[in-house]
């Protein structure tokens, strides 16, 4: 059934304007018209077959997993139960998708003083995310939580990150001194079902493991044991969060191409990228939503960032990705996005009912200057200010859209992580590049391994060797 012929309810429960991206803006030299995008009809099509062909072979494996695992989710719902029995805290070890996704989600469906909560209000075990080796950090946690009532959740899908594994060895060493013989429980790797050195001692030390699939590379896992276990863990709902991916995956399935939501946003920020928008500005006007621009950031850069395509053709492709938050960052970017460089492609990321409301009092009311406030409450000052930034961007004839949430909660979060998967991995079809594999992070983990020494890297050692002595300029 196509989208349009959906019944009503059926039809994307997220809504996207393309406030100044179709809207037919004759004249303005920044707006695209229908016509833009009839234009690129057959391209359209190719990538959308390249997405069919490249699904239906298995290569998209992450799409499938708000159908698949049925299983898995009812093993990682009793694990849930089993440490919200006893853990106070619950520590992610792991980095990039490994670590962006549970954090984006849990700051998104939780309290947004989750940890800072008394137990019997938070229900769950304080949630912590450990995404560096900064030696302050990683000294700062051990000050707050006790081992002894911690549950490391090591997530690592090629199980073999150095920071992940350098804080895994830490944590391993650490628990085995303070607890002893079963300070396996204390571990739950999350990791590649072969792959790895992760998967070997999970085996060998007898500490539970989940599997992410083979195909779903880390910015695509939020929706796999990635995500799901540390969601469950802090009492969000991991089946709305599938149902709504699932919703939004149906939605991109039926919807023919020119109706399908995930590929119009891919089609807009393409178009954008031809013109030399080299700058994409996440934006959220919802706290709760803060680290989403976090995790696209890397979905964005990673995905598209790359210098061939798949014709071995330099391209040097990519958008750059920049977190913004509103209404903060209306005090510190948007100067730069209505006056700067014609460069970037604000996407606004909306709420239509926030799900807590405060009034602003009458008071002051002999300050006109701020007596207009009073009566209002802050949902609709935020939403004023949102609109109000939309359409100083429109003015100033700045590329900008709006993705609006009716609500956060577990179905729209699920929508709209499958709504920007699917986005980034149609634009790499539009792109003919491998939206899926990131060789330009090589160099820098093999220099790693050489200046710590790790076997097989000592050629890389001497090259590092003998690199010139970096002399900032202002030095020579
Ligand atoms: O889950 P892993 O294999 O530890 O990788 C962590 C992150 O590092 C990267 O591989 C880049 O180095 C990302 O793609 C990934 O999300």
């Amino acid at each position: 059934m196509r989208y349009e012929q959906l019944p009503w309810q059926e039809q994307m429960k997220l809504r996207v304007d393309f406030n100044h991206m179709m809207t037919e803006f004759v004249g303005q030299e920044e707006g695209f018209t229908r016509e833009h995008i009839e234009a690129l009809a057959g391209k359209i099509q190719a990538a959308h077959g390249s997405m069919v062909e490249k699904s239906n072979a298995g290569g998209m494996a992450w799409r499938q997993l708000p159908f698949n695992q049925a299983t898995v989710v009812e093993e990682i719902l009793q694990k849930a139960e089993e440490i919200r029995s006893w853990a106070e805290a619950f520590v992610v070890l792991g980095i990039g998708g490994s670590a962006l996704g549970p954090l984006a989600v849990q700051t998104a469906l939780n309290h947004l003083h989750y940890n800072e909560l008394p137990g019997e209000k938070r229900g769950g075990p304080r949630f912590y995310v450990l995404d560096n080796v900064d030696p302050e950090r990683v000294a700062a946690l051990f000050d707050i939580i006790d081992p002894a009532q911690t549950v490391f959740n090591v997530i690592s899908k090629s199980g073999s990150t150095a920071e992940t594994m350098a804080q895994f060895m830490i944590v391993y060493d650490l628990l085995r001194q303070r607890i002893g013989a079963d300070y396996a429980k204390h571990i739950i790797a999350t990791t590649d079902a072969v792959k790895g050195n992760l998967i070997k001692l999970a085996q060998e030390e007898g500490f539970s493991a989940f599997i992410i699939p083979a195909g779903v590379g880390g910015r695509y896992s939020e929706l796999s044991p990635v995500g799901l276990l540390p969601a469950a863990v802090c009492g969000i709902d991991i089946k709305e969060l599938l149902a709504g991916a699932a919703y939004m995956e149906r939605l991109c399935q039926q919807a023919d191409v020119f109706r399908n939501p995930a590929y119009m946003l891919g089609v807009l920020q393409y178009l954008a990228m031809r013109r030399g928008k080299n700058i994409s500005v996440m934006m959220p006007y919802a706290e709760g939503l803060k680290y989403f621009a976090d995790w696209y950031a890397q979905l964005w850069a990673e995905s598209l960032g790359k210098r061939t395509n798949n014709q071995g053709e330099e391209i040097f492709a990519g958008q750059t990705p920049v977190k913004a938050l509103g209404t903060t960052d209306q005090h510190s970017q948007v100067q730069l996005y209505v006056e700067g460089p014609f460069d970037k492609v604000v996407t606004f990321l909306g709420v239509e009912n926030y799900r807590q409301e405060v009034t602003i009092p009458r008071v002051c009311q002999d300050l006109p200057g701020i007596a207009f406030l009073g009566g209002h409450t802050l949902g609709e000052l935020i939403k004023a200010e949102q609109f109000a930034t939309e359409y100083a961007l429109m003015k100033a004839q700045r590329l900008n859209f709006t993705i609006t949430l009716p609500e956060i909660n577990p179905f729209t979060v699920g929508q709209l992580i499958q709504l920007l998967e699917i986005q980034t991995a149609f634009v790499g079809e539009l792109l003919d590049i491998n939206a899926f594999d990131q060789p330009g992070v090589e160099e820098g983990k093999n220099a790693t391994y050489a200046l710590l020494g790790r076997p097989g890297y000592e050629a890389k050692k001497q090259e590092l060797a003998a690199r010139p002595e970096k002399k900032p300029e202002y030095l020579l």
